[in-house]
């Protein structure tokens, strides 16, 4: 913790959200000075504490640890939270407490492997092309642009039967939770949980950031332009069936696998 918030350049935020058309249409006078204002509202908290909404969290699923997810299995574990705030870390040490009851999601991306990380294993890695092709044979339930790169989640992976027996995880950006959601609403699903990672605040995420050291400046600060706008979903009531701050890590980890644990009954 302890970035200054200076450390981030507002300006620079503002002017980058600005060049994307707000709600997918051209930006008019109108709506750039909205979004002008909304962000100066966003950035205005950028030292505020964030504060979870633990009550709020109404449920997407039918409760328990069986049924309503994918082909009769236990329902989907969606995890979500800003780049940086610890949804590896927290995956990981779930996976640890109760070795073979979850089964990772294997995601499709167009970005780099990071040092250590194995295609296949945490990724899919694909190159621009290889994801085009999936995305038009509609291999995706679910994919976004983050951060500049791809990111898919396979309809195959989600719906194969593999995930009868283990609980599928899938650690998925906001808009990802938003398709698995518009799934559920559909029926193509028939329930799923999700459950939000928050950092404390902006500046102990952006400290997080930095000292993984795997980003340079650039990303850093596209990063943090999303992770303020992941937050703010994050928090609106409803969103999430539940939000875990991770600051101290042992209390995360134990939030984190406390509630996992109940709501599966593991
Ligand atoms: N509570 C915590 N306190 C301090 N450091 C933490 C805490 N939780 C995680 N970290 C560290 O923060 C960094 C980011 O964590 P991690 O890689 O798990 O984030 P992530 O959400 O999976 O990021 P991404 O979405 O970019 O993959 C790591 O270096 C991790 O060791």
């Amino acid at each position: 913790m302890g970035a200054s918030a200076s450390a981030i350049n507002k300006d620079e935020i503002i002017a980058r959200e600005l060049e994307k058309p707000a709600d997918g249409s051209d930006l008019t006078e109108e709506t750039a000075l909205d979004e002008v204002r909304r962000l100066r509202a966003l950035l205005a908290t950028y030292t505020t504490p964030i504060v979870p909404t633990p009550s709020s969290l109404a449920k997407t699923n039918g409760g328990g640890g069986g049924g309503g997810g994918t082909g009769g299995g236990p329902a989907p574990l969606v995890v979500c939270g800003p780049s940086g705030v610890g949804k590896g870390t927290l995956i990981k040490e779930l996976k640890a407490r109760w070795e073979g009851k979850f089964r990772f999601s294997v995601s499709y991306t167009t970005r780099e492997p990071r040092e250590g990380e194995e295609n296949g294993v945490h990724y899919n890695f694909v190159s621009e092309e290889e994801f085009d092709k999936m995305l038009a044979s509609d291999s995706f339930l679910e994919h976004a642009t983050v951060h500049g790169n791809k990111y898919g989640t396979s309809t195959d992976e989600v719906f194969s039967k593999k995930t009868n027996s283990a609980i599928l995880l899938l650690d998925i950006d906001v808009e990802g939770v938003k398709a698995i959601k518009a799934h559920v609403s559909s029926g193509k699903m028939s329930g799923a949980k999700f459950l939000f990672i928050s950092p404390l605040d902006l500046p102990s995420l952006e400290a997080r950031l930095r000292a993984r050291g795997t980003e340079d400046e650039d990303n850093v600060k596209r990063r943090l332009g999303n992770a303020a706008k992941e937050i703010e979903y994050g928090k609106v009531d409803g969103n999430f069936d539940k939000v875990v701050v991770n600051d101290d890590l042992g209390k995360a980890k134990d939030e984190f696998c406390g509630w996992i644990g109940g709501e599966y009954q593991l």
